[in-house]
């Protein structure tokens, strides 16, 4: 328990040439689909739960789209509290067994995370447990910011941009908490949704937080209809660029990035590899958001487990892909 890190582990930093070629500058990943239970949420879920732990939590309750709930599930095991976590029908049947054999009790409840939270808050209440935000929380801000911080330990100078996903906005909640840690705040941050799970976007259009009538793409990981209000103030606090990508570019960035680096991702982490890979990057430069001469930029590969070869397969098909 060095430091204070429980749970999650530092990631490496490593240079793609596929991805650099792509984007026309050098790109870095940050790999946090190595993380214990598969994505970067366990940098905040883990300390949440330690310091709920600490508080003598009895019984976790979260709800998740399914890499929260893993992380989740991952903590309780390693703290040896029970957990109980809430997915919507959108949540594969893989990933509620992956919960299942880390100890946990998995409920299926309603279509869309929005669903299974709701379900989640009304147990929290009834039964006394504690319950786990997947993304709007300050612990959980707190806990995503170690992300950053080891990017300023790794890297030889700061980076032009970072690019990550938004689902509910946990993430870039985190990487700004840790932007402004390392003084790193006038980094922009490109902030990538697929059409369809699009609320931060429309947020940010708005100007105030709006909620999608439903979640429409495939990115069920991302498929959160209303963002944190932490999320859109950010947008307020640096540089945030809000770009949409289709589902059918993350699901070819999916394979790509298989062919590239050999690594499987969810189609929420897609999302942000096929800003890369459709040449977003150089438009937002050619439109002058981004400087021409970035040097180097981070992607923050977020990893989930939402993802298989059949699973791939299967949205292939249902998106007329060959
Ligand atoms: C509905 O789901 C919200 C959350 N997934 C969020 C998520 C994100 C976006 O993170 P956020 O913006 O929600 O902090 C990125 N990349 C991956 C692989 C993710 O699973 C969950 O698991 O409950």
């Amino acid at each position: 328990e060095r430091d204070g890190r429980k749970f999650h582990v530092v990631t490496p930093v490593l240079e793609s040439l596929a991805l650099s070629k792509a984007a026309g500058t050098k790109v870095f990943m940050k790999m946090e689909n190595v993380q214990p239970s598969g994505s970067f949420k366990i940098r905040g879920i883990g300390y949440f739960c330690q310091e709920a732990a600490k508080k003598g939590c009895k019984h976790f309750v979260s709800s998740s789209g399914g890499n929260a709930g893993l992380a989740t599930a991952y903590a309780a095991r390693k703290l040896g509290i029970p957990a109980t976590i809430v997915v919507p029908s959108s949540t594969s049947e893989a990933v509620s067994q992956q919960m299942k054999e880390h100890g946990a009790e998995v409920e299926v409840f309603g279509k869309v995370w929005d669903d299974a939270n709701i379900r989640a808050l009304a147990l929290a209440e009834t039964e006394g447990w504690i319950s786990i935000h997947p993304f709007d929380h300050p612990l959980i801000w707190k806990g995503h910011a170690s992300l950053v911080r080891e990017l300023k330990d790794s890297l030889d100078t700061k980076p032009g941009a970072i690019i990550l996903s938004v689902g509910g906005g946990g993430l870039l909640a985190g990487v700004v908490a840790g932007l402004q840690d390392v003084g790193w705040l006038d980094v922009p941050i490109i902030a990538v949704e697929t059409r369809g799970a699009d609320s931060f976007n429309a947020a940010v259009r708005a100007g105030q937080l709006v909620t999608l009538p439903d979640i429409t793409s495939v990115a069920k990981c991302l498929g959160a209809k209303r963002v944190s209000s932490r999320a859109l103030q950010c947008a307020s606090e640096c540089q945030v660029i809000s770009q949409l990508v289709e589902d059918a570019e993350a699901v070819q960035a999916i394979e790509q990035f298989l062919d590239d680096e050999r690594i499987l991702v969810d189609p929420a982490c897609a999302a942000s590899l096929a800003l890369l890979y459709s040449g977003h990057l150089q438009r937002l430069q050619q439109e002058g958001h981004l400087t021409m001469d970035l040097d180097s930029i981070v992607i923050v590969v977020c990893g989930g487990s939402g993802i298989h070869m059949a699973g791939l397969q299967a949205l292939k098909t249902q998106l007329g892909l060959k």
